[in-house]
């Protein structure tokens, strides 16, 4: 493992990830790999997560070239040097910010969207120039494998490289030093990230989850809410970090709502939901049994039917859930959705602020200004009003969670911010000592009012009379010459 990252730091001291046609060469090298592997590509994510080809390709393969295009449209601007604004002290000199790659960076996925997890990371590494190692969930091995096999055939193997393996593996990766780490994952794991990041004063963006709750409101059109959260919270089979987690409203809409997504789950997936290719199945045994224990003593409004043997766990609804229950104390991340009941939207707001701050937030409501007042009175990693999920898919806004759910963002300009360091350059000339003699010393009463004079601009009325005779002087002096020239 040392001696991996090793060459991979050779590799990006020798320069060559920095130049902006070598960064582009490799996107289109990555699109290439995604649109000429695209069979393997597909098969692979939809045998980890029991999901159909079409489906892999628009919940993973879509982003990815959405994501890939964006940095090969962007790049130039996203790396070119800003200008900076100036003080009266640096006003002849060139003052701009500097993009600058961090170096050799880990990229740490999770299972549940293979593909999107690990490579919508790689490319916003790429873009930003840096050196990167990839390595993907030891449970969507499919992918993992996929990838291993695919990634050095298209990426120069000596920048970019893929490792795979479980905790030993991770544990040993993450004992060498890197640039940046970007873990997507568990909260407990993210810790475990940290700890080790911290050790080599890593900085760290960790993608986690938590219990994303959907307020719908009284005034709203429930069969619209009802199609959206169902869309949302079954899809992959409820093993979405933005899922829906938990539905918050007045007891009086519970069995409309209840009702409505059942005949929605009827219309996405049919009388027969196990012989439908658009649900999918439960990662593993461990998980399977997680969520089974979830439904101990609830009231299952909706759903409820599993088989063991192949991780299916229908479309389920829980009612009048007591908010201390087990379903209510860990993020659920299986297609559970358990209504609580609270009395008014302020209810709901103590509710969520309550409790650890989530991954994304959800409300439902005709009335804009009853949205904007969630959003005003809570806090989450990100927002979608009278929707869920797509906040996801709009690339010029940042991804990542806040508090318990995350830190760091990426998605667009936001993944080349994430893996570049913005470097505050000033260059001066090596005249104008005469003003410089302000900050040498010995320092003095006068010498501080005119620094204040020049960085606070707090002008002492005697001095900017003085000021300003000097300039009618010079003003003078220029009109004189002018005429007597002419004369
Ligand atoms: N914010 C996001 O973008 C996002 C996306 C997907 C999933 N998630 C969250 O991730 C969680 C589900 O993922 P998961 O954690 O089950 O995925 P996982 O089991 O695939 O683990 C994630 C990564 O951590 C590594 N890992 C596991 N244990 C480790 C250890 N002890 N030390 C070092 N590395 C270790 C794994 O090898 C894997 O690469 C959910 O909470 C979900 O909300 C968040
Ligand atoms: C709008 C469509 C068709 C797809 C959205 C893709 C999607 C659900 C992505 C989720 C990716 C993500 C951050 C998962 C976290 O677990």
């Amino acid at each position: 493992m040392e001696r991996q990252v090793l060459r991979l730091r050779q590799a990006f001291r020798s320069g060559r990830s920095r130049p902006l046609r070598f960064r582009l060469q490799q996107l289109e090298a990555l699109r290439r790999m995604v649109q000429e592997r695209e069979k393997e590509i597909l098969a692979a994510i939809a045998a980890d997560l029991s999901k159909s080809e079409l489906n892999a390709y628009s919940h993973e393969v879509i982003t990815i070239l959405g994501e890939i295009d964006f940095m090969l449209g962007n790049l130039p601007e996203l790396a070119s040097a800003r200008p900076a604004k100036k003080n009266l002290l640096t006003m002849m000199d060139e003052a701009y910010v500097q993009p600058e790659p961090l170096g050799v960076v880990l990229i740490i996925g999770a299972w549940n969207y293979p593909f999107v997890l690990t490579m919508q990371p790689l490319v916003g590494a790429i873009a930003a120039g840096n050196a990167a190692i990839v390595k993907p969930s030891e449970l969507s091995e499919n992918t993992a494998k996929i990838l291993a096999e695919l990634l050095p055939q298209y990426l120069d193997q000596d920048l970019y490289a893929i490792v795979n393996g479980g905790i030993p593996e991770t544990t040993e990766l993450l004992k060498q030093r890197f640039d940046h780490i970007l873990y997507t994952g568990n909260t407990a794991v993210g810790k475990i990230v940290m700890e080790a990041a911290a050790k080599h004063l890593t900085p760290v963006t960790l993608e986690l989850g938590g219990k994303s709750p959907c307020y719908i409101d009284r005034d709203c059109d429930l069969d619209v809410a009802c199609r959206r959260i169902a869309w949302g919270k079954y899809m992959n089979c409820g093993q979405t970090c933005i899922a829906p987690d938990y539905i918050l409203c007045e007891a009086s809409l519970q069995n409309q709502i209840v009702q409505k997504i059942k005949e929605t789950v009827k219309d996405f997936y049919g009388e027969n939901i196990k012989a439908s290719p658009d649900y999918e199945r439960i990662i593993n045994l461990r998980h399977f049994k997680r969520l089974q224990s979830l439904l101990k003593g609830q009231k299952i409004a909706f759903g409820g039917e599993m088989d063991e043997a192949t991780r299916y766990l229908a479309p389920t609804i829980l009612t009048d859930v007591d908010p201390n229950s087990k379903v209510m104390q860990e993020e659920i991340f299986g297609p559970i959705l358990p209504i609580v009941s609270v009395k008014n939207v302020d209810e709901a707001i103590n509710f969520i602020n309550d409790r650890e701050k989530p991954l994304a937030l959800y409300v439902f409501s005709r009335n804009n200004k009853l949205i904007k007042r969630v959003i005003d009175e809570t806090s989450s990693g990100g927002v979608t009003g009278n929707d869920v999920i797509m906040h996801f898919t709009v690339n010029s806004l940042p991804f990542g969670g806040v508090g318990a759910s995350g830190m760091g963002a990426y998605h667009g300009k936001y993944s080349f911010d994430t893996f570049s360091h913005q470097r505050p350059c000033l260059l001066k000339g090596l005249k104008g000592e005469s003003v410089n003699k302000l900050r040498y010393p010995p320092n003095s009463e006068s010498k501080v009012s005119w620094a204040k004079f020049f960085l606070l601009k707090q002008f002492n009325k005697g001095r900017l009379g003085m000021l300003l005779f000097v300039c009618l002087v010079a003003v003078a002096a220029v009109i004189v010459k002018f005429v007597l020239e002419r004369a």
